[in-house]
């Protein structure tokens, strides 16, 4: 498969590091204004660095655009000549539907609309992918090379809003929860390096716990909460606080927010 990602910024870089690691391509173009983000994967095999989006698209058979949704309209617009029946195009643009995509390339292109997030870089990718009608029959080739690199779900389009603020704004939510547990390792004494290794290695373990388990979350913290022990206070001290009400609320608000953009 001969991939480009248009706009190598944080998406895009992350998407060609995992692509590279795993080698999921025969010819990979990076193109951006400016490929510094990526420049360290100049000297790779079959990979590419460029500031013409047009040859990007020419030389490939699968586009990925990772821009910004202020730019992606003008960046398919002058690509748009260029696009064929046979390319696979993908955005990972967030809010920005379908309808709009076809509104510029047209509905007979393979459209497919992806959200992963930054951990694709590592293959750790929580990704939803949907397709425009005509792109049904190439979902399963995207989601193939999406299997690579972390765990994909195919989605109506009307769930991607939800989906990017679970998984791709999920991960700045769990840093942040992952920092706190930090700072307070540090307040009970540990420096900052072991509280980081602490709290990185709980998060980790819990994680995989309700991956390789299959439990509920409650199923697994019963199993932890030694009855008048410190566990159960530490929680509903949280929950006083509003713990898991400000998590529902976060999400709400950044749900809110995504929906706006839409509008914009
Ligand atoms: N970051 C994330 O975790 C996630 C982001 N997304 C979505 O992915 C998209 C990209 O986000 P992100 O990577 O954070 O954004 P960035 O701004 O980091 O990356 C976008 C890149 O596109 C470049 N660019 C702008 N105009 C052009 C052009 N005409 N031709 C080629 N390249 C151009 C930008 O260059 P310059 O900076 O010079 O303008 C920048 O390098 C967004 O739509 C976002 O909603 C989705 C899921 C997760
Ligand atoms: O914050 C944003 O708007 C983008 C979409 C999800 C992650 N980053």
């Amino acid at each position: 498969m001969k991939i480009a990602i248009i706009g190598t910024g944080n998406l895009g870089s992350s998407i060609a590091k995992g692509l590279i690691n795993n080698k999921s391509f025969t010819s990979l173009y990076l193109s951006d204004k400016n490929t510094s983000a990526v420049k360290a994967f100049s000297n790779e095999d079959y990979v590419t660095l460029t500031d013409d989006n047009v040859l990007a698209v020419e030389e490939s058979d699968m586009v990925i655009f990772a821009l910004q949704p202020k730019h992606i309209d003008a960046v398919l617009t002058s690509v748009a000549p260029k696009i064929t029946e046979n390319h696979v195009i993908i955005s990972v643009a967030a809010g920005v539907d379908i309808l709009r995509i076809e509104g510029i390339i047209g509905s007979d292109k393979n459209i497919i609309r992806v959200m992963p997030n930054t951990a694709i870089s590592i293959g750790k990718s929580m990704t939803c992918l949907c397709a425009n009608e005509k792109g049904q029959e190439k979902i399963g080739l995207a989601q193939k090379i999406f299997d690579q690199l972390g765990t994909t779900m195919v989605i109506s389009e009307d769930l991607v809003q939800a989906a990017t603020v679970i998984c791709a704004s999920g991960i700045a939510f769990w840093m942040r929860l992952a920092r706190a547990t930090t700072q307070g390792a540090i307040q009970l004494g540990f420096e900052a390096e072991q509280a980081h290794e602490l709290a990185t290695q709980t998060c980790y373990g819990a994680a995989s716990l309700l991956i390789e388990s299959g439990r509920h979350p409650e199923q697994e913290i019963d199993r932890v909460t030694t009855p008048s022990g410190c566990t159960i206070e530490g929680l509903n001290a949280m929950e006083h606080q509003g713990l898991s009400s400000a998590l529902i609320q976060g999400i709400v608000a950044s749900f809110e927010k995504i929906n706006q953009l839409k509008k914009n």
